[in-house]
């Protein structure tokens, strides 16, 4: 599953980096390997990152899939600084963490310096997950909670999806490329 703790933030040429982070379990490398290999893997929590690229529309994508448990979470800031843009992942039946949820997706955007947060102007794709589960609340109801509007995001949008279905993912991904070809990559060559 290509897991692993590297630090080295390799790129190609002209791809772009985007993070996809979420709390523990909303299903970040579900929908990772379902855009990757176009099918839903059996997962186990993410200790470190995982690494894939896809290309989708001409553009490649370098996705770092860091894990959401607690103690990993203090990985996604030494990301941050080579992120075009984010995907964070919410567990839409998971209602009682959706304020955690909140708390922790602005605080990547509030670093002390350019070096360990996520620039404003880059574009942030929220999926609400777990669509297809009894539970889960509405991408209304997601977006109320995550008060994305306080963290100032230029360009957001959230979105609806189950990670078992591909299509549904397509739709935001197919939005954020669209957004992403609209800007120069934060690191033009992808040097380290
Ligand atoms: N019903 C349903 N289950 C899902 C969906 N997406 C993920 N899951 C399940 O949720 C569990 C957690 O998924 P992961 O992809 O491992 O979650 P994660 O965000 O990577 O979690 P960490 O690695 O701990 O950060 C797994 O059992 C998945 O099969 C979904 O859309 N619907
Ligand atoms: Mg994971």
């Amino acid at each position: 599953m290509g897991a692993c703790m590297s630090a080295s933030h390799f790129r190609h040429a002209g791809s772009r980096g985007v993070l996809v982070l979420g709390l523990d379990g909303a299903g970040a490398t579900t929908i990772l390997y379902q855009l990757v290999l176009g099918k839903r893997l059996e997962t186990i929590p993410t200790l470190g990152l995982n690494q894939e690229s896809v290309t989708v529309d001409g553009l490649e994508l370098e996705c770092w899939d860091i894990g959401g448990l607690d103690q990993v979470r203090t990985l996604w800031r030494q990301y941050s600084r080579d992120a075009d843009a984010v995907i964070f992942v919410v567990d839409s039946s998971d209602v009682e963490r959706l304020k955690l949820a909140s708390t922790e997706l602005a605080s990547l955007y509030k670093g002390h310096s350019k070096r360990n947060s996520i620039q404003h102007d880059r574009p942030l794709l929220i999926f609400a997950n777990k669509q297809d589960t009894p539970t889960a609340v509405s991408t209304q109801q997601v977006e109320k909670v995550l008060k994305v509007n306080y963290i100032h995001v230029d360009t957001f949008r959230i979105f609806p999806c189950s990670a078992n279905n591909r299509e549904s993912l397509m739709k935001g991904i197919n939005w954020l490329v669209t957004e992403l070809k609209g800007r120069s990559p934060v690191r033009p060559h992808g040097d380290a």
